[in-house]
This record gives structure tokens, sequence and C-alpha cells, in this order.
């Protein structure tokens, strides 16, 4: 099969961006973070699942002293109410006073980041930041502060790269976006 066009359930994708050109930007994000938080240990929280090949290869290129978790946000059904909440699962790690730097593969509408920081705030860290591979300027619909962005992409649905169509495409090396 070629690399530039991929098939995933009913959705047919071509080539967005190549793996080394995700890789060099997540390398000049790096580069940020060394010299940002040269002087703590921060806590790099990776939001699974679509974080963790851009946690992977962000963590080999972060040479100072630091920690990392993985943590998820669950969506499950209130009885109280007919709305879906969003729990946080997996914070094992002591963060009161610590300096968090949340790991994001897309920042989209911006809405599982801003409950994310909500939810975080009520454990007292030092500061939190957010570290995310894609953001879509386009889409966004709460007022975020992102320190670091890899890559700004225009509001086209993609997958690769850890990111995935209906649980297809999170292997794929390449970044891809769907055909219209
Ligand atoms: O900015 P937003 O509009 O909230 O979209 C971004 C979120 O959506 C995806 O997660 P998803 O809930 O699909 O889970 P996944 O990581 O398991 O794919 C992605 O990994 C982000 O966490
Ligand atoms: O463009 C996207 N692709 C995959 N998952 C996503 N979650 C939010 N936006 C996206």
């Amino acid at each position: 099969m070629s690399d530039s066009t991929v098939q995933l359930h009913d959705k047919e994708f071509t080539i967005y961006l190549q793996e080394n050109e995700i890789r060099q930007a997540i390398e000049r994000l790096a580069v940020q973070i060394n010299q940002d938080y040269k002087e703590n240990t921060p806590v790099f929280l990776a939001v699974l699942n679509g974080s963790f090949m851009f946690a992977s290869d962000l963590m080999k290129e972060i040479k100072i002293p630091c920690e990392i978790s993985f943590i998820k946000l669950a969506s499950y059904q209130n009885t109280q109410s007919t709305g879906t909440v969003k729990e946080l699962v997996g914070l094992n790690e002591e963060v009161r006073s610590r300096h968090i730097i949340i790991l994001e593969d897309i920042v989209d509408t911006g809405h599982t980041v801003s409950v994310l920081l909500e939810k975080l705030q009520a454990f007292s860290p030092a500061s939190i930041q957010i570290a995310s591979l894609l953001l879509k300027p386009a889409s966004l619909q709460h007022p975020l502060q992102l320190k670091y962005t890899a890559l700004s992409i225009p509001n086209d649905f993609v997958v690769g790269y850890g990111l995935d169509y209906n649980g297809l495409g999170r292997n794929l090396r390449h970044l891809y976006k769907v055909k219209s």
C-alpha cells in the first residue's frame, strides 16, 4: 500500500505531514521546554489515548530532570442528570506545588484541555502549561493560553501519529487529513 493515502472505515485520507516534519517540530518544542524548565523538575501529564506517540518522541528530546505520568478524561453518564460528565483518571503522582506540563496530541475546540485545567487546578500545582502537538486555531471555542504548540493546522479532520478515526489510524507514522 502506498504511504500517500489510507482508507480507514468509510473515509479516505491523504498525507498531510511527513514523520520527519513532525519530528522536527517536536525537537523545536523540546528546545523551548528544556530552556524554560531548567530550574524545575516538571511533571509531564500525557493525555491518553491520542498523545502516546507525541509523548514518546518529545520525552526523548527532554534533557532536564522530569517525571511523566499518563492520565485520561473518562466520560460517563451522570445518573443524576442527562449530561455526560468527564472524570479525571490516572492521576497518581503528587502534583501539589509541582510544575505540570499537559501533553496533548491535538487542541481542537479546546474543550478537553479546558476541563483538564479546571480539574488539575484543584490539586494546587505550582504552575500548569499545555504542550500540544497540533492546534486548530479556527476551531477553538475556549480562551486558552497555549504556551507550547508544535504545529498549527487548518480545520480539517486528521489522523495518524496517535490520532484516530473511530479507533483506527493511531499507528500511522505520518499525519493524514480526510479527503474532501
Ligand atoms: O479540543 P477538543 O475538541 O476537546 O479535542 C481534542 C481532544 O480530542 C481527542 O481526544 P478523544 O476524546 O477523541 O480521545 P482519544 O485521545 O482517546 O482519541 C484528542 O486526543 C484531544 O484530547
Ligand atoms: O482532527 C482530529 N482527528 C482526530 N481526533 C481529533 N480529536 C479532535 N480533533 C481531532
